[in-house]
């Protein structure tokens, strides 16, 4: 039976929450299906050259490791009410080294793979799968172990605590540039298979781009990620040079899954660090919507590991029996791992021997028997010591009959495996880092019967499942000797007992539970958080069109957040030399009037956009400066200035009590900012700050307390962006502002000098003020009749710069200031529409879709198929040939 039939024939007992439960929530609108995405498929693509045919023989085979996760595909696929589809990378093609060459050109490459052909292999994968909705991912360079290098490379250790040497980082940029190609990749398959109301599940680190890669494309889809591995602690994760991309990455899912809490709190630890979002225990506020983050550790399946390890007949009774027969009078410590730096294989071995020192009486009576797989990322140095330490002990404490340490350097046969879990008298893992270890798991299954106990290093995900265990400290090798000590002696009722605990716990905690508890959880937050009315997108062609047949045009551009980043330091936010550019350009078109609309002060604008033909506004709209103009007039002047003493005071007092935070004092205006701060600290300082102003100033004053991006600013009421809107708008256009009139705006401009088209860009809370009077402005004239434009409206756009998620009353959004530079660009003339849409598309070989290396590829392929035809005829016409001779 292969491991798929297997699997067939055995049924699980676990449901899952089904689509049809979710069909009385209003707006749950489900497809009833998921989609499973994975790094590789269960099973792998084998070819063999036949020299004689010139054809080359594919197979296809199940593929080791990874069980629990295949397990919960299969259970999805077989047992719930799911149409369950697996996304996955066919790995890497086991080809036999064929590459002809013919005139120095590569003729045939078992990798040049024509469309027929990867169909006929689909169906071979669809067959050995036992489904019909298996979706390989194509990516048929050579070198493919290229698409792994990032991952395995850099991430894998990094998450595991094991940091690089220095290098000049080329190597790294090059692993990078394929690690985004193989998110892309993916992107690019589910865009070919999804539907609306699919819930899409994520796995593991070599796919962290794609659930924001996804959430662009597929805003209102299901998503959910998880995490196999560790997430390591802000102080590793924060060496990663591409540690924003990776976290903004992570951020497009709904819902972020962990295995233990540890990686969940680091990772929210990450996102406030790092990204200096906001965030709860579980929770991250980010792009104007809420990501969930919870600790949900894999099982196993238990039923099938059970079924396998006791099955009748199937010869494991006799591989137990020959066991216990060699070992005879000896108790066996068990320890499966993977030969690297984080499983602990050396900190095993320094406590094996320390115990046969401590306890001689044990000597001769213990064996270790460890099986070791390659790791992948290989350790010249663990290897090494490995052998020098077996060496070491066996001959310190070993004889011509005893071998206290016997090394299986392999991958054993499962039934020989599941045998040696049933044998043994105690099973001790001792990683120093680890997500989930299933072999802990798979032991306590196996002691159904015996009972021996469990010894678990505190440094693994599964520590925090089998808290009943007995934990112990890696790195602790006196402890550890200690333990082992005290874990033979324990009487049989006692061990009894602890496995019973155990085996309750790793029962309930099964593989089925595991993944139908995500894909309730997934959607159970995307329910509450997912808004229907999403903002859309700019259109930037619409816009284009638009603008060109405008001519009395206003430009409405808050600064920080919209025309440049958000930025750690307030001084830092300088404008680039591309805004620079596009703002002059602007600007020398006399059908253009461009104002500023900022809560900076005079000076900060004076020194940045001062010699520019542009209209300034300072302080959230104390201040203006028309346009040409030098003079600046505070529009506050006749306000009650009092309260700025008070404020400077309970800023003050927090500023002590925050180390990192700083009050900026403008003229009118004040602001206390906290982004510097430690993030928990800065969140919890200034929801105090702010409430304390709130009851206070707030009360005493006509003064307004905002929340700004990690600051707080207290500004008079009656003065705000959008009352500077409406007095802009509203003016005769192009002509000069009476900026001393209290009247800030009139009625009477007529129609012809009103502007035809209106572009305000604004990211922050004090901009959807500017949007708001807009609307209003433009409810006025739909009121009064004014004629609409060829577009059918007035040429007004109140653009939100944030996620299409981000709560706004504007009625587009662009996502971030570069692509405000992008769309000004191309009002400017000097981005092509081309450039600022498109998206990139790969092709199978993960080369850029109809690029040079793409099309000498298609080229190199075909011409090998036409070869392969060529061959396989005249292999037939020899055939007729030899067959007509004969007769
Ligand atoms: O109305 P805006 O032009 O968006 O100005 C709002 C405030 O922006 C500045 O603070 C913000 O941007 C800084 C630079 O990126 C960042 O370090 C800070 O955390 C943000 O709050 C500015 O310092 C304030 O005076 C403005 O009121």
């Amino acid at each position: 039976m292969t491991e798929i039939e297997e699997l067939k024939a055995y049924p699980a007992d676990c449901s899952t929450v089904s689509p049809k439960d979710y069909a009385n929530h209003t707006h749950a609108k489900l497809s009833g299906r998921i989609l499973n995405v994975m790094t590789t498929l269960p099973t792998q693509i084998i070819s063999n050259y036949d020299p004689s045919s010139g054809d080359y023989l594919w197979d296809v085979e199940a593929v080791r490791g990874n069980s629990a996760l295949y397990s919960s595909q299969h259970f999805l696929d077989q047992h719930s009410d799911w149409e369950s589809h697996l996304i996955a990378w066919t790995g890497e093609i086991n080809a036999s080294k064929v590459t002809r060459w013919q005139n120095g050109d590569n003729v045939d490459d078992a990798l040049y793979l024509v469309d027929e052909d990867k169909q006929e292999l689909e169906a071979k994968l669809r067959e050995a799968n036992g489904s019909e909705n298996i979706h390989p991912v194509w990516l048929l360079r050579r070198d493919q172990s290229r698409w792994r290098k990032y991952a395995e490379k850099v991430l894998w250790p990094v998450f595991h605590y094991i940091q690089g040497q220095p290098s000049d980082g080329k190597e790294e940029a090059e692993a990078w540039h394929d690690y985004v190609k193989f998110n892309e990749v993916y992107l690019n398959k589910i865009k070919s298979v999804y539907k609306p109301g699919d819930v899409i599940l994520i796995h593991d680190y070599y796919l962290l781009l794609l659930p924001q890669l996804l959430r662009m494309e597929f805003p209102d889809a299901y998503i959910g990620l998880f995490l196999h591995i560790p997430f390591p602690s802000s102080e590793y994760f924060r060496c990663l040079s591409k540690r924003t991309q990776l976290l903004d990455g992570m951020l497009g899912a709904d819902k972020i899954g962990f295995q233990s809490g540890s990686f969940q709190r680091h990772f929210l630890s990450c996102c406030a660090r790092l990204l200096g979002f906001e965030v709860t225990s579980d929770k991250v506020f980010a792009f104007g919507t809420t990501i969930s983050v919870e600790t949900l550790p894999i099982g196993v399946d238990t039923k099938k590991i059970e079924h396998d390890a006791f099955l009748p007949d199937s010869g494991i009774e006799e591989k137990v029996t020959a066991l216990k027969e060699l070992y005879k009078g000896k108790k066996i410590i068990v320890g499966r791992d993977r030969l690297d730096k984080v499983r602990g294989v050396v900190q095993k071995l320094e406590a094996f021997g320390m115990f046969l020192e401590m306890y001689p009486e044990w000597r001769e009576k213990v064996v270790l028997i460890q099986v070791s797989s390659p790791g992948f990322t290989h350790s010249a140095n663990v290897e090494s010591k490995v052998t020098e330490l077996i060496n070491q002990i066996n001959s310190q404490y070993g004889n011509l009959n005893y071998t206290p340490i016997l090394h299986y350097q392999m991958m054993i046969p499962k039934d020989e495996y599941l045998a040696l879990l049933r044998v043994a008298d105690l099973a001790l893992i001792t990683s120093v880092r680890d997500g989930m270890n299933t072999t802990a798991f798979e032991f306590v299954i196996c002691q159904k019967y015996n009972s021996s106990p469990l010894v678990l290093s505190e440094f693994t995900g599964t520590a925090s499942v089998l808290n009943e265990a007995i934990l112990i400290n890696p790195w602790d090798t006196v402890g550890i000797a200690k333990t082992i000590n005290e874990a033979f002696l324990l009487s049989d009722k006692e061990k009894q007992q602890l496995e019973a605990r155990l085996y309750e716990k790793v029962t309930s905690n099964t593989v089925q539970n595991w993944i139908s508890t995500f894909i309730r959880d997934v959607i159970d937050h995307s329910l509450v958080t997912h808004v229907t009315n999403y903002t859309p997108t700019l259109n930037r062609p619409l816009l284009l069109k638009n603008y060109l047949n405008s001519s009395r045009r206003l430009f409405l551009f808050d600064y920080d957040g919209t025309l440049t980043p958000i930025v750690k330091e307030p001084a830092a936010a300088i404008p680039s030399d591309k805004l620079n550019r596009i703002l002059d350009v602007l600007a020398a078109d006399p059908k253009n009037q461009i104002w500023i609309i900022s809560g900076r002060d005079q000076a900060f604008l004076d020194k940045w956009m001062g010699d520019k033909n542009v209209g300034l506004s300072a302080e959230h709209g104390c201040f203006m400066k028309d346009l040409g103009s030098k003079e600046w007039v505070n529009l506050a002047a006749s306000f009650d200035m009092s309260w700025q003493a008070k404020v400077e005071e309970v800023y003050k007092d927090y500023t002590e009590k925050t180390p990192g935070s700083h009050i900026e004092r403008k003229k009118v205006a004040l602001t206390w900012h906290y982004r510097r701060a430690d993030p928990e600290l800065g969140n919890y300082q200034a929801a105090k700050c702010l409430h304390q102003l709130n009851e206070t100033i707030a009360k005493e004053y006509d003064c307004e307390v905002m929340a700004g991006k990690a600051n707080i600013e207290v500004r008079p009421k009656f003065l705000n962006k959008g009352e500077i809107v409406k007095r802009l708008v509203l003016h005769p256009h192009g002509s000069k502002q009476d900026l001393h009139n209290e009247h800030c705006h009139s009625d009477a401009t007529a129609a012809d000098q009103l502007p035809d088209f209106v572009l305000c860009l604004g990211d922050d809370l004090t901009d959807e003020d500017m949007f708001r009077s807009l609307k209003t402005i433009e409810a006025e004239w739909t009121e009064q009749g004014l004629p609409k434009n060829e577009f059918g409206s007035y040429g007004v756009y109140p653009v939100a710069v944030g996620p299409a998620s981000k709560q706004t009353v504007a009625t587009s959004h662009l996502n971030e200031p570069s692509q405000v530079l992008e769309t000004l660009g191309l009002l400017a003339g000097q981005v092509s529409l081309f450039e600022s849409a498109g998206t990139v598309e790969l092709d199978d070989r993960g080369h850029l879709a109809n690029s040079e290396s793409s099309e000498r590829s298609k080229t190199a392929i075909e011409r090998a198929a036409s070869l392969r035809r060529k061959a396989s005829l005249d292999k037939e016409m020899n055939k007729k040939t030899s067959t007509n001779g004969k007769i």
